[in-house]
């Protein structure tokens, strides 16, 4: 059963998110999606076009026994019967009604040009279908909802035919005339002044179903709703074919946030951030970090003035409370960092600096000026965390004494070229010659360092090395180039990154390298011998 029918939150990720480039949904992944959509609580899951993709068709089967949706009703989407045909005879018409979905999301043209040119058959004929296919779908106990496919560019051409089938649709028992922004180029005044029209013409429900290409989809479906619509159609993230649907949580959010509805179940907004990575997590598609409300950098601050002032008040630079969505505030420290970005960032982190002017004066201007030679600290927060360190206790955080490392590779008579490292140190005391081969200098070099200081520090056998970025900073010196290296190491508990610098690519990483250990024996709190 849907929460409430008096306003439709009604989800298209499986079927038109799954139209994006790039896609590709098994059913396990739909049935999987399905699921975080029920737990956020939206009104409908339309879950594909059964009878005309079969894995759409096999989804609605396995939907029934293997999921028991707690929130949303699903919608089965497809077309009306075919020019010349009966709805109670059409094939993919019988799918829609066999698929089990309490509701059947119709697509028809309301466009006349391409009622004539692409469906090719007059503007009477169309009608007919419209109003046959609902009915038949009604006195089979659905409930229909009808997508009017390029809606707006329709209402440009003909408007006397576009209002026309919104009219026959909800005389023959559509509950909701969804106005589609098909081509999705529509801008949101002219957009509200149709839906204002449509709904004083005609008196059917109107709902809002808006693509991306124009970068307004959720100013479109926010404005439609602000007209009357009290349906409204998108998808987790934004998926979508060419630029995209409506991003759904987005549209919701605003609406919840700034326009005080009650859209989803008390409480659920919260977990938008969490279902919206989670969805991400399942369609394999990297999630946008620029992303309105559930992206990573929705709620960063990099700013140093903004700092200062978020101090003081948090919200003086935000638009809403991160937490309202399930999002947190972000300090990025880096070379537009002032003191507060310091102060803030070192909070974050565990470090109480607010009395301490002068150490936050010091790390301000390390940072400013590490920066300036290549340094990035607002992804390598380990990094940061060990400057920190050093800068509060006057010594540098150090668990051992490197006399030298060198690194060979050679390509063997069978092709393969593989690397050497030697690392020559003291832990705990004891020196350590260690050598380590690996499939490349960086992979030799962690192989080589991890057992030089494993038995003085055993919990280095948990690290592992999880992400590798090299970044050339200034391409016009070729080969002579800066070279940036983050490292993203994981303990099995969580990961954490660190930065290295140098004209030479080995020398960057194994900066990076070694600063990652050390964080990693510190996270662990293994005692410096
Ligand atoms: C705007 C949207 O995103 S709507 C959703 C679009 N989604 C999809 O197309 C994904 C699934 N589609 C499919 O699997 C296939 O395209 C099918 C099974 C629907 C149809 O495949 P085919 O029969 O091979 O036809 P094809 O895709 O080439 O053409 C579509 C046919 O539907 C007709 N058609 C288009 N819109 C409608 C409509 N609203 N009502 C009835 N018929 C329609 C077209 O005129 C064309 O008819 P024709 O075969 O007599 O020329
Ligand atoms: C129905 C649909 O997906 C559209 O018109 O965009």
């Amino acid at each position: 059963m849907s929460i409430s029918d008096d306003f439709h939150v009604y989800d298209t990720t499986l079927r038109d998110g799954a139209q994006q480039e790039g896609l590709a949904l098994s059913v396990a992944d739909k049935l999987a999606i399905a699921q975080h959509l029920d737990d956020l609580g939206v009104g409908f899951i339309e879950g594909g076009w059964p009878g005309a993709v079969p894995k759409d068709t096999e989804f609605f089967e396995r939907a029934r026994t293997e999921l028991h949706l707690r929130n949303a009703t699903f919608a089965a989407f497809g077309a009306t019967c075919k020019p010349g045909a009966v709805a109670a005879d059409d094939p993919q018409v019988a799918a829609l009604r066999e698929s089990g979905a309490a509701v059947v999301t119709l697509v028809a043209k309301s466009h006349d040009a391409h009622v004539e040119r692409a469906l090719r058959t007059t503007l009477d004929e169309n009608l007919r279908m419209v109003a046959d296919t609902i009915r038949h779908l009604r006195e089979h106990g659905q409930r229909v909802f009808l997508d009017t496919e390029h809606f707006f560019d329709g209402y440009r051409a003909n408007r006397a035919y576009a209002l026309e089938v919104v009219r026959v649709s909800a005389e023959a028992g559509a509950d909701v005339v969804a106005l589609c922004d098909t081509n999705g180029g529509t801008l949101p005044r002219e957009l509200q002044d149709v839906v204002r029209d449509v709904l004083e013409s005609t008196g059917a429900r109107l709902g809002i179903h808006a693509h991306n290409d124009g970068g307004c989809a959720v100013a479109n479906s926010i404005a439609a709703v602000e007209a009357g619509a009290t349906h409204v159609q998108g998808t987790i993230n934004g998926y979508g074919e060419r630029t995209g649907n409506a991003d759904l949580l987005a549209v919701v959010a605003n609406l919840e946030l700034k326009r005080e509805m009650e859209l989803l179940p008390a409480g659920k907004l919260a977990d938008a951030f969490r279902i919206a990575h989670a969805i991400a997590e399942v369609t394999n598609v990297p999630p946008s970090n620029r992303a309105p409300y559930v992206g990573l950098s929705a709620f960063a601050h990099k700013a140093g003035l903004h700092a200062s002032a978020i101090k003081v008040d948090p919200d003086l630079y935000q638009h809403t409370d991160p937490a309202r969505v399930g999002n947190d505030m972000r300090m990025l420290v880096s070379e537009m960092a002032g003191r507060a970005s310091i102060e803030l960032k070192g909070r974050e982190l565990g470090f109480e600096l607010g009395d301490d002017r002068d150490v936050v004066g010091r790390v301000t201007e390390r940072v400013k000026e590490m920066e300036s030679r290549g340094y990035t600290f607002e992804a390598a927060d380990a990094s940061f965390s060990l400057l920190l360190t050093e800068e509060v206790s006057g010594a540098r955080t150090s668990y051992f004494d490197v006399e030298s490392w060198r690194v060979i590779t050679e390509s063997r008579a069978d092709g393969e070229a593989v690397s050497e490292a030697t690392v020559k140190l003291v832990a705990a005391g004891e020196r350590e010659v260690v050598t380590g081969e690996g499939n490349g200098p960086v992979n030799a070099l962690d192989h080589a360092l991890r057992s030089a200081i494993e038995r003085a520090y055993p919990a280095v056998n948990k690290f592992e090395l999880v992400d590798y970025k090299v970044r050339i900073l200034d391409q016009g010196h070729g080969t002579d180039a800066v070279i940036r290296v983050l490292i993203e190491t994981a303990d099995g508990e969580g990961s954490w990154v660190t930065v290295g610098v140098g004209h030479n690519i080995v020398e960057a990483s194994w900066e990076a390298l070694v600063d990652g250990f050390t964080f990693g024996l510190l996270r662990h709190q293994e005692v410096a011998r």
